[in-house]
């Protein structure tokens, strides 16, 4: 048994029941400290912590919600409720013990239960406590999670990509984590030490872009009063980002395509080549090939650019993160805000995996803050998450498409278990390596491996 064994118990220690109670938690080792009401609790929980709270609801003095909330969300203390058994009746008593408690017991009840009941929620104070602090220590800000075979095949190739200081062309919709890639790419490289810079193309408004990428001349333009380095000579030992450089005006395009073939930029308002030493990363959301077709974008830079490139998988298309993402981020958040939930209810997992999540992982990380503020239980629920009624919403899949991405998904795992080494992973799927081959090209599944 522990020698040391803290109770908070907050309650009317001069009512017998009550009074019996503390004191069968004393005999069972126990050390019992009262709090006559709420603020007392909260006084005593700030200047020393106690893993768990023993706590008598008495309807006729219930707290209100928000009264509570504060103590229980911002303290590492599991509370229990004491209720009289009619008392478990009333509404109000049935939503706070629903919401901010680990667990009740009734009056008189069996102390032995009450013990082991205060020692599991002790346990389970414990384990959050832990929790949080090894998050701290494992978690980057940067990190990417993923454990399906093609977020696996992503993290592979952005080692492989990192090793080497050539561009690199990132594709995706929306959210899929174009940036974060671009960030593990540069943390991976060897000029990790320099800066990463992010630019994002459409956020600067077309006449200045010039200016801001590359600089410019003191005098170059009417409001040009001093010299100025850009984004490019700023990023000098680093990796600059270009987001969305589909919008990248085309007469600037041909000054990409100079930096990226001489690796010199020119400020605006001057002839001079300046060398700079950056590595470019591009992202886009738009197909550069229909750009290209529609001459909105260079060939000769889309040649350029699209030599080492990379594709981040849209959320629906690797549906075993969903679990693994929404679970990362909602220990990431609980940490932040020490919260009182416990974690995802089935249900709401079963409608974010039937959900389409058109904004993919951004989506996902605001749904799930969005729950975590709005949840008034333990477990989140599909309302919490704002997704209740798109249980209808359910793609449609035909048989044929549901066989081609197990079929994807089951080459891809052979290949990497394989090294990317073809005949072994046709050997191990059972199938001819004429068949893997044309297996490869169906799904467009890059075998850089060897044969
Ligand atoms: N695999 C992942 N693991 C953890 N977080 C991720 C992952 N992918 C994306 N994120 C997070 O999702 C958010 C969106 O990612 P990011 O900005 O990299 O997407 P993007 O594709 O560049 O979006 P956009 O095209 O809109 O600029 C960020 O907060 C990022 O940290």
């Amino acid at each position: 048994m522990d020698a040391h064994k803290p109770l908070l118990f907050v309650g009317d220690n001069k009512q017998g029941e009550l009074q019996q109670i503390a004191n069968d938690m004393r005999t069972c080792g126990w050390t019992v400290q009262h709090a006559s009401d709420w603020d007392q609790a909260g006084l005593y929980l700030d200047k020393q912590p106690c893993e768990v709270g023993l706590a008598h609801l008495n309807p006729k003095h219930l707290p209100a919600k928000t009264e509570l909330d504060e103590l229980v969300d911002g303290k590492q203390t599991e509370w229990i409720a004491l209720v009289d058994t009619p008392a478990l009746g009333n509404c109000n008593v049935q939503q706070l013990i629903h919401s901010l408690f680990f667990a009740y017991h009734t009056i008189p009840g069996d102390a032995a239960r009450l013990d082991s009941v205060l020692d599991h929620a002790r346990a389970m104070a414990r384990l959050s406590f832990s929790e949080c602090g090894q998050n701290e220590q494992a978690d980057n800000e940067y990190e990417m999670v993923g454990s399906t075979a093609i977020m696996r095949q992503l993290f592979a190739d952005i080692r492989k990509i990192a090793a080497v200081d050539a561009p690199v062309l990132i594709t995706g919709e929306s959210g899929t984590g174009k940036e974060l890639t671009a960030r593990a790419i540069h943390e991976r490289s060897k000029r990790a030490q320099g800066p990463f810079n992010a630019v994002n193309c459409a956020a600067i408004p077309a006449n200045l872009v010039q200016s801001e990428l590359f600089g410019h001349e003191k005098g170059a333009f009417t409001g040009a009063n001093q010299r100025k380095a850009g984004h490019f000579e700023a990023t000098a030992g680093g990796t600059i980002f270009l987001d969305e450089i589909g919008d990248l005006p085309l007469d600037l395009q041909v000054n990409l395509l100079r930096f990226l073939e001489r690796h010199c930029i020119q400020r605006v308002g001057s002839s001079q080549e300046i060398p700079v030493d950056v590595r470019v990363l591009a992202a886009t959301h738009v197909d550069l090939e229909t750009a290209v077709a529609e001459k909105r974008f260079r060939e000769d830079l889309y040649h350029r650019l699209n030599v080492l490139t990379i594709k981040t998988p849209p959320l629906r298309e690797r549906q075993e993160d969903i679990e693994v993402l929404a679970n990362f981020f909602f220990h990431k958040f609980r940490c932040e805000k020490s919260s009182r939930l416990t974690g995802i209810s089935e249900q709401a997992l079963t409608i974010m995996h039937q959900y389409d999540w058109p904004g993919n992982v951004r989506e996902l990380i605001n749904r799930m803050r969005r729950a975590m503020v709005m949840c008034d239980s333990r477990l989140i629920r599909p309302a919490d998450l704002g997704l209740e009624r798109r249980k209808s919403k359910r793609v449609v899949v035909t048989l044929e498409q549901a066989r081609d991405k197990v079929e994807k998904n089951t080459i891809h795992t052979a290949l990497m278990r394989n090294q990317n080494n073809v005949s072994r992973a046709a050997q191990e799927l059972g199938i001819s390596r004429v068949t893997l081959y044309r297996l490869l090209e169906k799904h467009h599944i890059p075998h850089a491996g060897k044969h």
